[in-house]
């Protein structure tokens, strides 16, 4: 829709939901105005039905949910883990782990054909474990054969959880709070299920850790290859209850995300095994006879790297950034006045014509540099934001481009890639970006 509206009115126009305005925008130009006007505390629009959950329950509203200063509290403490690179690479080995059984499990559950049956359901089995592994140093037995029931029902719930909360954020922010809805009776049903296997999970580490922090000092020092929950407990910068819903929501806000990202490369690589043959060919050349990649070998894969990016710019997680604006603004010619909601279009920014030739194709060779890169015209940072940007960008971005990798590297170097889907798969908003139809991927050993 965002996209035809687009071609009708042009890099800016107004949606109105009853008395509420949107400013949706498509230009790079205008995105760097939003995004470098912003203050300290850059804020997003609210997600109503999950703040009137957190608000129901008596729940801090997390590094998700808060605003201004209490928000900046989370991020001080969790940025220092979470966005240095050198910190997430301690974790690769545990990835790696994770993404051996999904490899063992692929192979269990893969038809005569190649296809996997249900191939999200796998994906976000790894996504889970992937984070609760960096979270808790902790798998959650979501490989287990027969599943532990009560793992099995937190994969529901999550994705219950989801689909309640996408049908929620479709109803004006006015009207939710006087409508009490069949949907947001599910939302609760489902967020208590998945609260509290999380917080279980949370709470048992916690037993273990108290005797082990003893010193502050020495668990909290960079570099350190420590989970991190005993991190955020450690610094002593968050309550027992901020420093759970911490925990939770990363758990949360890593599973659908790294899926998605992952379903759709494999989908696009499916599509062009001209591109899958030069991603073996780089992976096989640096890993040579390892099977698992560290960040160091990660480093030496740009058109990896590449791979992934290029499935963020036609498939990105999120349609849109949202932000309430700082100040007063001029986009596109237009006074945009200081508290506006504005959403920056990366969806249709990723598929502008004017910069990325033939858009609709998937071309890796976009994000090389130098004179390796091909059909991507534009200089600006501005026009591609997969992650989101500033001080409010991805928390998560490390872990999910490590987790991503990883396993591409492994899974391109048993398998030739096939995607089934008899019709063209597409993206739609549901809260986050999903395939359309579900996806069929075959995984053909190769000869
Ligand atoms: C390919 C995977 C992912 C993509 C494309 C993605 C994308 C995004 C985007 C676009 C935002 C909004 C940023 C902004 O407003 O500027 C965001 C926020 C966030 N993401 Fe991710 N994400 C991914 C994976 C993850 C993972 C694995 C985690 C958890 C470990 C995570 C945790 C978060 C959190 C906590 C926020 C909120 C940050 C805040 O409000 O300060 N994400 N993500």
């Amino acid at each position: 829709m965002t996209e035809r509206r687009k071609q009708k009115y042009g890099p800016i126009y107004k949606e109105k939901m009853g008395n509420f305005t949107i400013i949706v925008v498509s230009d790079a130009d205008d995105a760097q105005k939003v995004l470098r006007a912003e203050g300290k505390y850059p804020n997003r629009s609210p997600i109503v039905p999950l703040i009137e959950y957190r608000k129901k329950r008596n729940l801090p509203m997390g590094v998700m949910l808060s605003k201004d200063e209490e928000w900046k509290k989370f991020r001080t403490v969790m940025d220092k883990k979470m966005m240095r690179p050198h910190e997430v690479s301690c974790y690769a080995d545990r990835i790696n782990d994770v993404g051996d059984d999904l490899l063992q499990r692929l192979k269990r559950c893969r038809r005569d054909d190649g296809i996997i049956p249900d191939i999200e359901k796998e994906v976000t089995k790894y996504a889970a474990e992937s984070i609760a592994t960096v979270l808790f140093e902790k798998r959650l037995g979501m490989f287990n054969e027969p599943i532990d029931p009560k793992v099995e029902d937190f994969y529901e719930s999550i994705t219950k959880l989801l689909l309640a909360t996408n049908e929620l954020t479709a109803v004006p922010p006015f009207i939710f709070k006087y409508i009490f809805t069949k949907n947001w009776k599910k939302l609760v049903k489902w967020s208590d299920k998945a609260f509290q296997f999380a917080d279980d999970i949370v709470e048992e580490k916690r037993k273990g850790l108290e005797k082990k922090i003893a010193s502050a000092d020495d668990i909290t020092r960079s570099g350190d290859r420590i989970d991190f929950l005993s991190y955020v407990i450690a610094t002593g910068k968050l309550n027992r209850s901020e420093a759970n819903v911490a925990m939770i929501e990363l758990l949360f806000a890593g599973m659908d995300t790294a899926t998605s990202t992952i379903l759709w490369t494999l989908y696009n690589l499916g599509k062009n095994p001209q591109v899958q043959d030069k991603l073996r060919n780089e992976v096989r050349s640096v890993m040579k006879d390892c099977r698992e990649p560290d960040a160091n070998l990660l480093e030496k894969m740009p058109y990896l790297r590449s791979c992934v990016r290029e499935t963020l710019r036609l498939q990105p997680i999120v349609f849109a950034l949202p932000r309430i604006t700082d100040r007063d603004l001029v986009l596109s010619g237009y006074k945009v006045p200081a508290q506006s909601f504005v959403l920056i279009g990366s969806y249709i920014m990723g598929r502008d014509e004017s910069v990325f030739t033939n858009p609709q194709q998937y071309m890796p060779e976009r994000w090389l540099r130098g004179s390796d890169r091909q059909g991507y015209q534009s200089e600006s940072r501005f026009q591609y934001l997969p992650f989101g940007f500033g001080p409010r960008m991805c928390l998560g971005k490390r872990v999910a481009e490590m987790e991503i990798q990883s396993l591409m590297a492994k899974l391109i170097l048993d398998y030739e890639i096939k995607t089934m889907n008899p019709t063209e798969n597409t993206p739609v908003n549901r809260l986050l970006m999903a395939p359309k139809d579900k996806m069929q991927i075959a995984l053909h050993d190769l000869v």
